[in-house]
């Protein structure tokens, strides 16, 4: 993965919150006001301190008094208006993220999803999203709230004296802006590192979890457990190595912090001592700077964090660059399908040297009954996936009613044709709404009409739950072969103008595979049926076999 700048990361979180910007100013005002009245407090303090001590200077002993009282109330108002705002703004940005994902990964499907690892896609959604909420609640308001608020405190320092003015500004940058800065350089490869062995181990479990009964049978618990104990020990090493900077650059805020009011306390004294400033002034200039740390402190923990934040939004923005690798057409008009043609098609997979087709061509008119058969891996599937259009041909074409498949609006187009292939995933949801999801206003009727063709009606009904069993209850109970005609009920549901069938009987016994076999004949009569099979008997209900050889689809000899 090509490495993006942090820079251009913040850039680019940045133009996220565009459609947030006046909440995100608002967030920025309560909190600068919210500083400001706290530390008006302690200084109106210490004024009705010196009035006490020095009769009134500058301000009487009543007006301190209502003044901290009237910050000391809004302070609280403002901190819970910035929270709320400053929160709002994250969760609503986290919802458009999160949004934006899930349509760029349906855009990128299936193609660009079939080799990405599915742990990575996993955190990408849950927590990599979630984290930058740290971003958007905790460092935009944050970073400009400290620099109007310190601005402005180093303003009124200098008022009071320049050189307090100038040494407060000092500070605030080294505590605020060099410090992080050091320590965001420091930790950046760790937290990238932390971020990559948290996805590989999630990965890993999930693997792990797939397999278990491959693990099982092949005794293989003892090193998967080796292995998850060495992830774990890298990821605590991670995490180590960023707690330690933590407390380092922690410490050392403390210690600036502590410095400068060891400074300001030395300049305090000469001041006074020489007469250039009265006593009160002194102490509201030491209270203000002892007060004043807060909203830069805020930043110095940002790096450890913000390395977390950009390693995740990197991610992310890699996601939402990907291009798809095929462009969906926009529209729903309505196709036949009465012709299918392959002129003279050439394909090579991406990052793939071998041609899987070169120049071939076939043509199937409506109602026809076609199979593919050939080798494992020569390239029937890949038939498919072309004339569904996962991916585009490198030359040639693929015409549809003598239209470009390129032409055609991919709604239009995946309404009409019916997949089964050769793996049916059933969603933790009941059989019924599982066979539903080929046509979702389906009657009851229809979908036991549609459970029978598949020779599958019987076995749901022997259930005690019947059609509303769910599929999550059954477990490995639900055999691969009831899994396969739960698939071909929810295919017949379809019912597209053209049946793709991958290797749709592969995993049942004669009998039912002479049932639904039977069933495609009488109820397909005018449908196209495209079917790839190694089985002699799966195909005999074709009239036309062709055959994949050097990367041509040729009829099948005799
Ligand atoms: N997304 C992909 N990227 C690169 N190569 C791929 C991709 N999908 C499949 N292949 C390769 O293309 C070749 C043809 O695969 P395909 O799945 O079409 O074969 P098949 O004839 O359907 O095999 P089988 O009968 O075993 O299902 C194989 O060598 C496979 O490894």
């Amino acid at each position: 993965m090509k490495r993006q700048s942090g820079m251009y990361l913040m850039k680019r979180l940045i133009i996220e919150l565009k459609p947030l910007i006046f909440i995100m100013c608002l967030t920025i005002l309560l909190g600068v006001l919210g500083y400001l009245a706290a530390i008006a407090i302690a200084a109106f303090a210490t004024f009705a301190l010196g009035a006490v001590l020095e009769g009134a200077t500058r301000v009487s002993f009543n007006t301190a008094v209502i003044i901290m009282i009237v910050c000391a109330v809004s302070r609280g108002l403002l901190r819970y208006g910035e929270q709320l705002s400053g929160h709002y703004i994250a969760f609503k940005l986290l919802h458009l993220l999160r949004d934006k994902t899930f349509r760029k990964l349906r855009t990128l499907a299936p193609a660009k999803l079939e080799g990405k690892d599915k742990g990575n896609l996993i955190s990408l959604i849950t927590s990599d999203i979630e984290l930058l909420e740290v971003f958007y609640a905790h460092t935009v308001a944050p970073v400009a709230i400290a620099v109007l608020t310190n601005s402005m405190i180093s303003i009124l320092l200098y008022q009071i004296h320049p050189a307090y003015g100038i040494v407060s500004a000092g500070y605030f940058i080294l505590v605020g802006a060099v410090i992080p800065y050091v320590s965001s350089v420091m930790v950046k490869e760790a937290g990238i590192r932390y971020r990559d062995a948290f996805a590989a181990s999630n990965q890993f479990v999930l693997d792990s979890l797939r397999g278990l009964k491959e693990i099982l049978l092949f005794n293989q618990g003892p090193e998967r457990l080796k292995n998850l104990e060495r992830q774990s020990q890298r990821l605590n090493d991670h995490v180590r190595k960023i707690k330690n900077d933590e407390g380092l650059f922690g410490g050392i805020t403390n210690l600036v912090i502590t410095s400068a009011m060891l400074t300001f306390t030395g300049m305090g004294v000469y001041f006074y001592s020489t007469g250039t400033l009265p006593l009160t002034l002194v102490l509201v200039a030491l209270v203000v700077i002892a007060s004043s740390f807060g909203p830069v402190v805020a930043l110095s923990s940002l790096p450890n964090t913000l390395t977390h934040t950009f390693a995740c939004a990197e991610r992310l923005f890699h996601l939402l660059d990907e291009k798809p690798q095929v462009d969906e057409v926009e529209g729903n008009a309505d196709i036949a399908m009465e012709d299918i043609r392959f002129n003279n098609v050439s394909f090579t997979y991406p990052k793939s040297e071998e041609p899987i087709f070169s120049q071939t061509a076939v043509s199937i008119e409506k109602g026809e009954k076609v199979a593919l058969i050939g080798e494992s891996g020569i390239g029937k599937s890949t038939f498919i996936k072309l004339f569904m259009r996962y991916f585009d041909v490198d030359h040639g074409e693929v015409l549809i009613d003598k239209q470009s498949i390129k032409e055609i609006p991919t709604a239009s187009l995946r309404r009409k044709q019916t997949l089964v292939s050769q793996e049916t995933y059933l969603f933790n949801d009941t059989i019924l709404n599982n066979i539903k999801l080929g046509k979702p206003d389906a009657s009851l009727e229809e979908i036991i009409a549609v459970a029978k063709k598949a020779a599958i009606h019987e076995f749901i009904v022997s259930l005690p739950k019947g059609y509303e069993t769910k599929t999550g209850e059954l477990g490995d109970k639900l055999s691969s072969g009831e899994r396969q005609r739960l698939g071909l009920a929810r295919a017949f549901l379809h019912n597209g103008e053209v049946l793709i069938l991958d290797e749709p009987t592969s995993n049942l016994d004669v009998l039912n595979e002479g049932a639904i076999l039977t069933s495609i004949n009488d109820n397909h009569l005018n449908k196209t049926v495209i079917m790839v099979s190694h089985r002699k008997s799966t195909t005999s209900i074709c009239s036309r076999n062709y055959q994949l050889k050097n990367q041509q689809l040729l009829p099948q000899e005799e």
